[in-house]
Parts: structure tokens; sequence; C-alpha cells
């Protein structure tokens, strides 16, 4: 019984990156996911697009759908202020072991609440369970068939106020229809393209950015 792809990353990170340091991490994973494996990592191409989407936003209280290996859960939360908090939401119970070690690796579980379940059971949480009043800004990277659905639920569960940032993964690869045509043409928001490659490839892909209006 041979190892798991994110156990060979966290390998990857413990054997090469320097405890408490999340760049030396983030590096670590690039460079591991583009010389011996590609993963689904947002990656070094659309990472400073996530980067700077992060920094002009600053949020208080960030989500993230899809942890994976914690990858862009570090990318974000190593540009929160203190007092701030990222809350990733990870179905794959397997992912969630190696992602709260690499996590905690980069020194950001702090900052970080990672939640094992699917989106949709815990979303409606996040009011009551988690004292989330609203999000500042949401990064959808988990699957693209849940980017609408969840959209519509945190709308729904009034977790989202004017001004909110989402910011959606892979919009042209593997591709989010629906959701495109959602945020696109809804007057609730303001929304625009940021072309760039899939993750370690020369792949047209994107991130969406959309402003809920209110
Ligand atoms: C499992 O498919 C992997 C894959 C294969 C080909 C093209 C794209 C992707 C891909 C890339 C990503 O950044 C992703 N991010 C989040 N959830 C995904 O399922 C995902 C898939
Ligand atoms: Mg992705």
């Amino acid at each position: 019984t041979g190892s798991t792809q994110p156990q060979r990353i966290l390998k990857a990170v413990q054997n090469n990156a320097t405890w408490g340091d999340a760049e030396s991490v983030i590096a670590t994973i690039d460079n591991y996911c583009r010389r011996k494996e590609w993963a689904m990592n947002v990656g070094d191409d659309k990472g400073p697009i996530l980067d700077s989407v992060v920094s002009e936003v600053s949020p208080k209280v960030a989500l993230e759908l899809g942890t994976y290996c914690g990858y862009s859960t570090i990318r974000i939360a190593r540009l929160l202020s203190p007092g701030s908090c990222l809350i990733t939401l990870e179905f794959n119970p397997d992912c969630a072991i190696i992602a709260r070690q690499i996590i905690a690796w980069a020194g950001l579980q702090d900052r970080v609440q990672l939640l094992e379940g699917p989106s949709k059971d815990l979303i409606p949480q996040m009011k009551e369970s988690f004292r989330v009043k609203s999000f500042d800004f949401v990064f959808l990277d988990h699957w693209k068939e849940y980017y609408l659905p969840d959209t519509k639920l945190l709308e729904e569960c009034g977790l989202l106020r004017k001004g909110t940032v989402l910011l959606a993964d892979n919009v042209i690869c593997p591709g989010t229809p629906k959701y495109l045509e959602y945020v696109r043409n809804s007057p609730r928001y303001e929304s625009c393209y940021f072309k760039s490659h899939l993750e370690y490839t020369k792949v047209e892909d994107g991130l969406e950015k959309s402003v809920f209006l209110g």
C-alpha cells in the first residue's frame, strides 16, 4: 500500500521547508508539484493574483471552499493582519489531516480554522456555530459544480455583505460555466476575469473576481 499525493507533499514540506516559514512552504510545494508530480494547488502563476486580491481586500473574516493540502490556505493566511481569521472547508478527511500539518509547519494555525465536512452542511452553521456575521472575502476552489449552489447558499444565509469579494479558481479549466454566467449577468455582482494558466502548465485558466453589491 503506497503513499497518497497529500502524504508525499507533506513529506516534501517536512524535508525541505523551514518550520514557521510560510514562504518556504509555498516555494517547496511549487517546486515539488512542478518537478515531481502535478497537484491541484492554485500554484505560482495564479497565486500572485490571489495574493494581490487578498492584500487589496485585507479581510478580517475570510472563507476558503476547498483546502486540499493547504497551499492556498497558507497563501491567504500569511497576508492576514493579526486578529483576522480564515475559515477553510474540506470534505475529504485524508486531505484535512495533511492540510492541518502543512498549515502548522507554516506557523499559521492560529489564523486558520479548518472545518471538515460538506460545504453545503457547514455554510448554514457559520452564523450560529462559528459566530460569523459576514465574510469579507471568499475563495472558491472546491468542486466546480458546487461554486454556484454554494454562492447562492452564502447569499441566502446572509453571509455576504455589500463589498464582499468572491474569487473563483478554475473558471476556464476545468471550467465553471454556470457560475460564470451567474456572476457575470446578475445585477448583484460586479465581475472581472484575471487571465492566467492552469497551475504548473501552459494551459489557459484564470480567476474570476466578483464583488457582491448587496
Ligand atoms: C482533480 O482534477 C484535477 C484537474 C485536472 C485537469 C485540469 C484541472 C484540474 C483541477 C485544477 C484545480 O485547480 C482544481 N481546484 C480545485 N478543485 C479541483 O477539482 C481542481 C481540478
Ligand atoms: Mg483550483
